[in-house]
């Protein structure tokens, strides 16, 4: 649960690529906190630079200017408070190792005994529910397993925030309703602090504590609203609830304002 104290501060991120046809301002001028501990959900039109500020927090990508600070120190590169959960699990898990090869690998990099190793990466396999599964390898898994996996290496690596971008947009509607109530049980239950980013409206009223609504690219925050639901959810009662189904109608018409025009006004929260 968050404790109120700020763990990731971003002020004035401005990212612009540079193209051989000119230049992209995907980022225009973005800034947010967030605390220990939150789940904080990223939403905005197809192409506002969600990938951009993600690939910016975790260290991948250098901003033209700005500032990221992750518990008051800057953020200038990958860092291993940081880890990150791609939607292509088919390109991130390593098919010549069997599913406690993968979740081990990055545990390497650690001063870890083998002991420590070992337990930390047989909880996360459990944490993920694929005790059964430890010795296969992840082209014999199905999509939703292969995301277990991927998740199961990136809580294993205990980072200060777990980034996710759009992580189950490749599979099936029951799969992805399965690996939401996932990320909300691993959330409550060790307190990890979250980035989710997601294209589905839906999905970020169910998982998040925040959504962060950004405005077409070059992106800036318009909106960043506290979802007020609460803490225990559930996918048939929580999605039932005429709260629920104000705050996505309010999301999906800040959506739609953003893909209207870079200079819509922050509305007030509904
Ligand atoms: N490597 C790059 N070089 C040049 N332009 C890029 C590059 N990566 C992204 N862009 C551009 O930056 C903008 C933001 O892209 P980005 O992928 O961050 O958006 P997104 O919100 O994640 O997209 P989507 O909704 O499709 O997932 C787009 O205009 C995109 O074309």
């Amino acid at each position: 649960m968050p404790d109120g104290s700020p763990l990731l501060r971003v002020e004035h991120l401005r990212k612009v690529y540079a193209t051989t046809t000119g230049e992209v301002e995907a980022i225009g001028d973005l800034s947010f906190t967030m605390s220990h501990g939150e789940l904080v959900c990223i939403v905005g039109p197809s192409g506002c630079g969600k990938t951009t500020l993600l690939k910016c927090l975790a260290g991948l990508l250098r901003p033209t200017s700005g500032r990221m600070e992750m518990d008051g120190a800057p953020v200038t590169g990958p860092s291993p408070a940081m880890a990150v959960v791609f939607q292509e699990y088919g390109r991130s898990l390593y098919p010549w190792l069997t599913v406690r090869g993968n979740v081990e690998l990055p545990l390497r990099h650690k001063k870890l005994s083998r002991a420590v190793r070992d337990r930390i990466v047989t909880d996360a396999i459990e944490a993920v529910g694929l005790p059964q599964a430890t010795l296969s390898h992840p082209w014999q898994l199905s999509g939703g397993m292969q995301q277990r996996v991927a998740i199961a290496r990136a809580i294993a690596y205990q980072p200060e925030v777990l980034i996710m971008d759009e992580p189950f947009a490749a599979v099936d509607a029951q799969t992805r309703a399965e690996l939401e109530d996932l990320v909300r049980l691993l959330h409550l239950t060790r307190g990890i602090s979250t980035v989710f980013v997601t294209h589905d409206i839906d999905e970020s009223v169910y998982l998040g504590q925040r959504v962060l609504v950004l405005s077409n690219s070059p992106t800036r925050v318009q909106e960043d609203l506290v979802i007020d639901l609460p803490s225990e959810r559930d996918q048939l009662t929580t999605r039932a609830l005429p709260r629920f189904t104000e705050l996505r109608t309010h999301i999906y018409g800040q959506i739609q304002r953003a893909r209207r025009g870079p200079a819509a006004a922050p509305r007030s929260a509904p």
